[in-house]
Formats: C-alpha cells, sequence, structure tokens
C-alpha cells in the first residue's frame, strides 16, 4: 500500500501512548556567564489527532518545546516521550512549518511540495518508483488548501498566505506523527490568517495530524485547538489546560458567539495574571 499522506495507520502499539507526553519538563539556558531558568516543571500530553496550542508571553519557552520534540534541543531535566519511548535525536516522524516557509525557488509548488519525500526515508528510497503515487497525493493536499491550479507556479509567483499554504501541504506530505506549528500565521494580515484557519481546519480533517501550534492569537489558538495550554512568564509552568468543546468543524461566525468569548477572556485572564 502507498504510505498515503492522507491515511493515518493505528494500529501499532505506539496507539496506546499519547503521541507526546512531556513530564516534568524543565529547562535553563547559559549564556555569558549567566543562567536563565526558562522552563519548570512543565507536565502535558497530546493524544493522537489532538490539536494543541501554546500560548504564553514572549520568552515564557513555547518554542524551546517545540524545539524539544523536533530533536533539535536536547532534554535538560524531565522525560519527553513520543509514542511511549524517550526521543533521542532527531524525530523523522515529525512536519514543522515556521512563521516565514521557506520554499526553493528554483522548485514549483508541486516539487516543493515532495520535497520531503526525496529526503525522509523510507520514503526517499521508493521515490522514483512511487512518484506517480505521491503526485497524486501532493495534489490531493494542494486541492484541499485551493492551490489546485498553482502546482506549476514558483514560489515568486505566489502571494505571502499561498506559500504558507504549501508548506503546510510540504510538512505533511510525508504522514508525519506530529505537525509542529510555530506561529505559522503570524506573518500574515487578518483576513488571509482566518482564511488559513478555515484551510488548516481541512487539512488536520483531512490527515488526522497531531498537531502543536505555538501562537500570540488567542482567537487562533481557540479556532483550531482542542486544548489550549496557558504558560505563565519564567520560569514558566503551564497555568491553565483549557479544552475547548465547540463542535467541529468550527465557523467564523462562532467566533463572535458568548461561549467563544467566554473561553478567550478565560485564556486572557490568565496570561495577563
Ligand atoms: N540558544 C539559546 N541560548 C540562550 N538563550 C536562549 C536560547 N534559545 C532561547 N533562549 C531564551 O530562552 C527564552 C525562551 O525562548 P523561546 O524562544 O523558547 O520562547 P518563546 O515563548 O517561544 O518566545 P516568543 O513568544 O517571543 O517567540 C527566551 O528568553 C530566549 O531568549
Amino acid at each position: 500500500m502507498l504510505d498515503s499522506p492522507l491515511t493515518k495507520d493505528t494500529s501499532s502499539s505506539a496507539a496506546s501512548h499519547p503521541v507526546l507526553d512531556f513530564q516534568d519538563i524543565s529547562l535553563a539556558y547559559a549564556s555569558k556567564g549567566h543562567t536563565t531558568t526558562v522552563l519548570d516543571r512543565v507536565s502535558f500530553a497530546v493524544e493522537r489527532s489532538q490539536f494543541v496550542s501554546i500560548v504564553g508571553p514572549s520568552g515564557c519557552g513555547k518554542t524551546s518545546l517545540l524545539r524539544m520534540v523536533s530533536g533539535l534541543l536536547p532534554v535538560q531535566q524531565g522525560t519527553l516521550n513520543f509514542q511511549g519511548s524517550p526521543i533521542n535525536g532527531s524525530l523523522h516522524s515529525v512536519g514543522i512549518a515556521f512563521q516565514n516557509p521557506v520554499l526553493l525557488p528554483w522548485r514549483n509548488t508541486l516539487q516543493n511540495v515532495l520535497l520531503p519525500l526525496e529526503v525522509v526515508q523510507p520514503h526517499k528510497q521508493h521515490f522514483r518508483q512511487k512518484l506517480t503515487e505521491y503526485k497524486q497525493a501532493a495534489r490531493e493536499l494542494l486541492a484541499t488548501v485551493g492551490l489546485d491550479n498553482f502546482q506549476k507556479h514558483y514560489p515568486w509567483q505566489l502571494s505571502g498566505g499561498m506559500k504558507q499554504r504549501a508548506s503546510l501541504c510540504r510538512a505533511l506530505i510525508h504522514q508525519p506523527e506530529v505537525l509542529l506549528l510555530d506561529e505559522p500565521f503570524g506573518a500574515l494580515d487578518a483576513f488571509t490568517r482566518e482564511d488559513m484557519w478555515e484551510m488548516m481546519q481541512a487539512l488536520r480533517q483531512r490527515t488526522q495530524c497531531t498537531a502543536m501550534l505555538v501562537t500570540h492569537d488567542l482567537r487562533e489558538a481557540l479556532y483550531l485547538s482542542d486544548v489550549v495550554y496557558v504558560m505563565s512568564p519564567r520560569p514558566s509552568k503551564i497555568v491553565l489546560e483549557l479544552p475547548v468543546d465547540l463542535p467541529r468543524p468550527r465557523t467564523m461566525e462562532m467566533t463572535f458567539t458568548d461561549e467563544f468569548h467566554h473561553l478567550y477572556d478565560r485564556l486572557r485572564r490568565h496570561i495577563r495574571h
């Protein structure tokens, strides 16, 4: 069977564990002879197919948590398990999207989306044989985000929002277990950003990916998430775990309801504290 980016294998024994399990994670950075404690015994878990957001004041360590998941930052204290086993080194089963999507300028949209399949195992070794299937999977993802007519366009022919949509497809094409999103819509204007929430929701519905989003936008966190975690200023702890029980699929109208405003206020009050 094609390792389709659009279906999930949940048969493995790993499925009985949370996808990510942060237990008593503490972190300090040393710089110029000075040590700053950033995280102070942070614990939470992300279940399969859950969409979790992390919000909190600038510098509280949100990006550091994502970097630990990707393996770029070693765990100093505490335990971080991926499907029941500690993360050692870089995690292949991760897709990442940052604020500034970096697409290769000499590749068109379709070729940019296919890139992880050319470089990440096990897809890399089958890339030539399965090219037709991989292209089909990439086209389906691009259609989900409304880029079906832009497959042959180059990055310089795309708007900022289109580039970010292509970069999200690229992050998902190799069917990662976890999608890490670090302020992916932060550089976009307010209207484009709201379009991106709808698109992200559609992608998630299609791929059932597990996602961890870092954002400063509380509406964005509420619109997209099953759970929002609020962190305190440094040394940071989780000060609120807020389940978002709004029905899915969510609509922009929902963001104007009393229920949404109530959730928004709770987040804001905890961040102000
Ligand atoms: N490699 C590093 N060396 C020293 N200090 C670092 C390093 N990386 C991050 N820091 C510091 O650790 C703290 C947490 O950084 P991090 O980027 O995780 O926070 P954040 O919550 O994502 O911030 P923001 O919301 O502003 O993006 C910041 O004070 C930052 O300056």
